[in-house]
């Protein structure tokens, strides 16, 4: 692993940047497509290591899936009985707990680990749930063994999903499938990350399953067939957001494409926090455009629906000229890596002012330096890394080969934006 001199800008940065498929949407659109009624053809996927890993998860259990022929953002899956087999998860959230429920249904058993650092994330909460509904578990934490019987009672569950929706959608996604659907009651603190909730059940009546929601911190899914449905995968806003916030950076506009006119995508929502920071936008003709101001102001939010976007919106507050706070966040303290920890250290290093709270971040302006950027395996830490860089001389990423978790070209595009 070498380091990455980040590219500092020269000026405002000008730049059109086209994104790859949004990792969510993707994730959701194997499993889906993979507990179907026949083959559904998923356009504009996303490749990258975490979506490589749910796709090697899928096929690995059974399912037809043609994702080398021709172009590779198309992919065909047929699905197939599901058998015993071996899961790798790497670092990827959606494939440790979207595929437990797929692997319930599966005929044998099915061993699930990753990275090293994957095991310090939680996933007691899905694999109790599924204990809870018939299903033959063993282990608490990765590595951990499922085996199926090829088919799972289902019934009424209750989880404390405060520290990841990821358990929420996970049950979801495949509850249809059981033989009684399923009924998911949440008791604890909020749950975050709503938007990924919605996406969902969005994604799962359009395949005319019937999803209850009407009821707070309360969803059911009706027992019934998976509609096979063809998508094309949204850009992922997420990983657009450091490139908008880029030109909030830097004084300079960027351009995203093919911004959808409505989405669940949680990564919309840089749109307001840039706003409220002093970047204006516009959307046109599904263009949507950040121009940065003279001079970043902090903010305070809470940042609970969006934690994913975390790191690129305490970047730029540490770029900021007046204090921020980040709220509605404990639960980044089980992403990738411990991020309230992480970018209170790497921001501190280069001569910021960070402090974690209970439950977020408090960023004072200060005047940063260059430095060696940690990224913690974790792409959006690198990203982070990145965007300080812009402004900053001197800024080392130490690997930013990270970023191929969902965003493998993600170097060559930085350079490409600042003109490189
Ligand atoms: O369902 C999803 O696709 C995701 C949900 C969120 O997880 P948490 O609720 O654990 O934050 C988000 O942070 C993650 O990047 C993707
Ligand atoms: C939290 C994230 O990922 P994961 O899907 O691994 O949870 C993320 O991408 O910011």
């Amino acid at each position: 692993m070498s380091t990455w001199h980040a590219p500092t800008a020269t000026g405002p940065v000008t730049a059109t940047v086209p994104l790859p498929g949004s990792k969510s949407i993707t994730n959701r659109a194997l499993v889906l497509a993979a507990l179907a009624d026949g083959p559904s053809t998923l356009r504009g996927v996303l490749r990258s290591r975490d979506t490589d890993l749910m796709l090697a998860a899928i096929r690995g259990l059974g399912v037809g899936v043609d994702a080398d022929a021709g172009e590779p953002t198309t992919v065909v899956v047929t699905p197939r009985p599901l058998h015993g087999g071996h899961v790798d998860c790497g670092l990827a959230g959606t494939v440790m707990r979207f595929v437990p429920p797929v692997a319930a249904l599966a005929d044998g058993a099915v061993t699930v680990d990753g990275d090293e650092q994957m095991r310090a994330r939680p996933v007691d909460t899905i694999l109790r749930a599924l204990a809870d509904l018939g299903v033959a578990v063993d282990g608490q934490s990765l590595p951990f063994t499922i085996t199926g019987r090829g088919a799972v009672r289902g019934g009424a569950v209750t989880i404390d999903a405060s520290s990841s929706s990821q358990f929420v959608s996970g049950l979801l996604l495949g509850a249809a499938r059981f033989d009684e659907g399923i009924t998911v009651h949440h008791v604890g603190k909020p749950v975050p990350s709503q938007p990924h909730i919605d996406m969902t059940i969005e994604m799962l009546r359009d395949s005319g399953v019937h999803v209850d929601d009407g009821e707070p911190d309360t969803w059911r899914v009706a027992p019934g067939p998976i509609a096979a449905v063809d998508r094309t995968i949204e850009p992922d806003l997420s990983n657009a957001a450091a490139f908008l916030a880029a030109a909030a950076a830097t004084g300079g506009s960027v351009s995203v494409p093919y911004w959808p006119a409505r989405t669940t995508q949680p990564g919309a929502q840089i749109v307001d926090v840039l706003d409220r920071m002093g970047a204006s936008t516009t959307l046109s003709d599904g263009t949507l455009t950040v121009r940065g101001p003279d001079r970043l102001t902090g903010i305070s939010a809470d940042l609970g629906d969006i934690g994913e976007l975390t790191p690129t919106i305490a970047a730029l507050c540490a770029l900021a000229d007046t204090s921020s706070t980040l709220s509605g966040i404990a639960h980044l303290r089980g992403h990738e890596t411990d991020r309230l920890a992480a970018l209170t250290a790497e921001i501190t290093g280069l001569g910021g002012r960070c402090v974690e709270t209970d439950d977020g971040l408090r960023i004072e302006p200060a005047t940063l330096h260059g430095g060696t950027w940690h990224s913690y395996a974790d792409h959006r830490m690198a990203t982070a890394g990145a965007l300080i860089g812009l402004v900053v001389d001197g800024v080392e990423v130490d690997d930013i080969g990270c970023t191929s978790k969902t965003l493998p070209d993600f170097p060559a595009m930085w350079s490409a934006m600042t003109g490189g």
